[in-house]
């Protein structure tokens, strides 16, 4: 199988390393001409993946039309409020055989779309030829190599073993899921309540803290996902409650680690700057707020990230305007 991998940063370039694994002919498109140079020449991603050495037949281009030319499949993973802009351009070049998969976790500012809607709507594509894949899936480990699984879902059948048939190696397993809506909030959610932990913990905050923010930010998840249409079963599975395990617990993730530096009282410029790479939380938080408010749904984890990030709400009040809410039945 051809593919083509849309970004060269840390998780663009390492699913072009998991589908080279798996046997496909893959290239990667990346706007920066000395990264995409490193990468086919000296088999390195420095700046995103520091240290690891890249499959050797992996190659990367800023020309899109070289790199999608024949292509069967097309990986995306650009940061989410860029997707938009960048794959309109990118329409025309697509093959009428291709299918598209999102590696984005986010909602788009302003029309609170998901990323498979984005991708269809820029790209012009049924939804029956696009995937999303989300899980556990922290680039380095992968990259190292270090097995994990994840979880594929599209409106078809057909496409999501596709994708999963592309990916699926001795360290990577994929598992095929129809619920796209459930596991692309799982994805992009789950980013907000890793903040809310990270705060937690550079406020010098423990493990009960954590599983607490953790457990009942699941419990926002579910009550969203549901709302919108998803399934039940979707959210204490591998996009659900094991993405938020490992975003929640690793320094690896950005959108963890911009919470403790929040938490430990840097601005969010300061933060951001600091941590490196996309943390899509800080941006996904306020439409996943306004999705919410549409349907009817308390998210009291992500109104106060919301409220920290980007409405001046001093670190030290999200604790306590958290539990001060009215007691009630833990399902209710
Ligand atoms: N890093 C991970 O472990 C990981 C794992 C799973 C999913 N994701 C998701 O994948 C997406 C990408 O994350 P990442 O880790 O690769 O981010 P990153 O910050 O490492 O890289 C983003 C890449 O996109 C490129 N880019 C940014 N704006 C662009 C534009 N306008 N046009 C073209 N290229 C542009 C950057 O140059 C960079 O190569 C995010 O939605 C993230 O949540 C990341
Ligand atoms: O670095 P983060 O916070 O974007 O998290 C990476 C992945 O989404 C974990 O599954």
């Amino acid at each position: 199988m051809r593919a083509a991998v849309l970004g060269t940063g840390a998780w663009g370039t390492t699913f072009a390393t998991v589908l080279a694994d798996a046997g496909c002919d893959v290239a990667l498109w990346g706007r920066d001409a000395a990264v995409c140079a490193q990468i086919t020449t000296e088999h390195r991603n420095e700046a995103r993946l520091p240290g690891i050495a890249l499959p050797a037949q992996l190659t990367a281009s800023t020309d899109a039309a070289r790199v999608l030319a024949g292509v069967d499949l097309v990986a995306i993973a650009i940061p989410s409020q860029s997707a938009r802009a960048t794959l309109e351009p990118l329409r025309a070049l697509i093959p009428a055989h291709a299918v598209a998969v999102s590696l984005m976790k986010g909602v788009e500012l302003s029309t609170d779309r998901r990323m498979s809607q984005v991708v269809a709507e820029a790209l012009g594509l049924k939804p029956d030829r696009i995937a999303v894949l989300s899980g556990p899936n922290l680039a380095r480990e992968i990259a190292e190599r270090q097995p994990t699984a994840t979880v594929v879902a599209s409106t078809s059948a057909r496409t999501a073993r596709l994708v999963a048939t592309a990916c699926s190696s001795a360290a990577f397993r994929p598992y095929t899921n129809s619920d796209v809506v459930g596991v692309e909030l799982c994805g992009a959610v789950k980013n907000i309540i890793a903040v809310a932990v990270g705060i937690a913990q550079g406020r010098g905050l423990g493990f009960n803290t954590m599983a607490t923010v953790i457990t009942r930010g699941l419990v926002e998840i579910t009550r969203l996902g549901l709302a919108l249409g998803a399934d039940a079963e979707t959210f204490p599975g591998l996009a659900g409650m094991g993405d938020l395990m490992a975003t929640c617990a690793s320094p690896l993730s950005r959108n963890h680690s911009l919470g403790v530096r929040i938490g430990q009282g840097m601005t969010l410029d300061e933060a951001i700057a600091a941590t490196g790479g996309t943390a899509e939380g800080v941006k996904t938080s306020r439409p996943v707020l306004e999705l919410a408010q549409r349907v009817g749904v308390e998210m009291p984890i992500t109104a106060a990230v919301v409220g920290v990030l980007h409405e001046g709400l001093p670190v030290e009040e999200l604790a306590p305007l958290l539990l001060a809410r009215p007691r009630k039945a833990e399902g209710a």
